[in-house]
């Protein structure tokens, strides 16, 4: 099981493949038996992560580098939690329906925990398990979509390369560029086909 970061503290993030089941989406949903993926696996995807020092993240060098790095000039911070999230059942509801974004989804767990789905080359979804000090990106064009654990409750940094835009583009949306360029970069990888999306 080579799926976590893991350094001697705990695993911030780690991802499996989930089952078909239509039960509660803020449960673990791992096929059986549970079938883990590594950081590696989903960085092939285009999907990035970090695990970093959540108590200190105003200080923190290592989240300065990233956001100079790679642009990221914006940022502020989302609770999803019936009191601190305006409209909560509405946003709930539009977090998980499958969607892309035409920019980078850039979220930082600073507190709390939750899920991250992402779709492989096969149409299978991935979940991704952020945790508390785990930050991921994923890329522009990928389908996915987002709940919280059954904990219920997450804190995230938002990052974005300028002014944000946060509209989510609702599964079919395959003929916006970004979701074009990511096919071309992440799916196509080889020249000529479609290599076996989980390998
Ligand atoms: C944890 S931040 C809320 C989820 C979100 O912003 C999003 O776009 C999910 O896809
Ligand atoms: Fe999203």
């Amino acid at each position: 099981m080579g799926e976590v970061v893991k350094d001697g503290r705990e695993e911030v993030i780690q991802a499996w493949y989930m089952d078909d089941s239509e039960e509660d989406q803020r449960l673990p949903h791992h096929k059986d038996p549970k079938e883990f993926l590594s950081l590696d696996k989903l960085a092939e995807l285009g999907v990035l992560s970090w695990r970093l020092d959540a108590d200190n993240y105003e200080t923190d060098e290592d989240l300065k580098k990233i956001r100079e790095s790679r642009g990221y000039s914006y940022m502020d911070f989302c609770e999803v939690c019936p009191e601190k999230l305006p409209n909560y059942e509405v946003k709930v509801k539009s977090f998980f329906e499958e969607h892309l974004h035409t920019d980078e989804e850039i979220r930082y767990c600073v507190a709390g925990s939750g899920y991250f789905d992402v779709r492989d080359r096969n149409e299978a979804w991935i979940r991704v398990w952020v945790k508390k000090g785990g930050m991921i990106v994923l890329p522009a064009g990928i389908y996915h979509r987002f709940t919280v654990d059954s904990d219920n409750y997450i804190k995230a940094m938002r990052l974005f390369v300028g002014e944000p835009v946060w509209t989510p583009y609702n599964r079919p949306h395959d003929h916006l560029p970004a979701r074009k360029e990511y096919i071309d970069n992440f799916v196509k990888v080889n020249e000529g086909g479609v290599i076996d999306a989980s390998a």
